[in-house]
């Protein structure tokens, strides 16, 4: 699904101030697969995401997703097979907006699957069933402005909005850092839940050992722009939870 080979990026390069954020690091991510990314700050996580997503670009080393080579693919051409959702629950919507309306814009923008745009009682409907699959009871408040919703419920409706295009990879790059943990604990579980349903290859990065540790397929922890460890998913689930924190000891 996606090749990672041998890919290198370099901030200020030349300078003083000079980074090697990714230090040449090759990876195959599987169809369906569930990466989750752990390391220390400033160790290459989001970088490498941003290679993937496209907002960077590699200096050396290649991507390709469903073997087509996006390697110089901008991010907005990207978009036909990835969908990212950020840490700040409000980057992913328009506050002034209804919940309806940004799923309307979201639809027009991506064709979503299972809706159709044109008849607005019947699209109204579908909104509100994805919308109850949830399980946050926010079917009953579609005509509500999304700016009056908390940030968990907005990142969840934020995740189902970028899960209903026709995307094959989601990446989250801190879903949950801005939030509460029990609405951090919502986000989560409804991620792993939509990433099952719709059948998608997800990367996920966390501080979060304990999401860390609960969800995912696979595991990877990051240090100094390369792969210090990768877990596959019977080594995942034979590993403990203090495993983890040793990682960082
Ligand atoms: N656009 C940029 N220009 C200059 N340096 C950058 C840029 N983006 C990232 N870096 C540097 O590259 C290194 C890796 O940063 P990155 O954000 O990928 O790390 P991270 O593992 O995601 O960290 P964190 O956990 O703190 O979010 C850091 O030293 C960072 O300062």
């Amino acid at each position: 699904m996606i090749a990672i080979n041998d890919i290198h990026k370099t901030f200020n390069k030349g300078k003083a101030n000079q980074v090697n954020a990714v230090n040449g690091i090759s990876l195959h991510i599987a169809e369906e697969e569930f990466l989750v990314i752990v390391g220390s700050n400033g160790s290459g996580k989001t970088t490498l995401l941003n290679l993937v997503a496209g907002s960077v670009f590699p200096d050396t080393g290649s991507i390709s997703i469903d073997e087509n080579n996006v390697s110089k693919l901008p991010d907005y051409h990207r978009s036909q097979w990835i969908a990212r959702v950020f840490q700040n629950p409000v980057s992913g919507t328009a506050s002034d907006l209804s919940i309806l309306d940004n799923f309307r814009l979201a639809a027009i923008r991506t064709k979503a699957k299972g809706l159709s745009i044109g008849i607005n009682d019947k699209f109204k409907q579908q909104v509100k069933e994805k919308i109850a699959t949830l399980g946050m009871g926010l079917e009953n408040k579609v005509e509500q402005s999304m700016g009056t919703l908390s940030g968990g419920q907005r990142q969840a409706l934020t995740l189902l909005m970028s899960v209903m295009d026709s995307c094959k990879v989601l990446l989250l790059d801190e879903p949950t850092a801005a939030l509460d943990p029990r609405s951090a604990e919502v986000v989560m579980r409804t991620a792993d839940k939509l990433i099952t349903d719709f059948k998608l290859t997800a990367i996920l990065i966390t501080h979060n050992l304990k999401d860390a540790y609960n969800y995912g397929t696979r595991i990877m922890q990051m240090s100094e722009g390369l792969v210090l460890r990768d877990l596959n998913n019977k080594q995942k689930s034979d590993l403990k939870q203090n495993d983890l924190f040793d990682w960082f000891g």
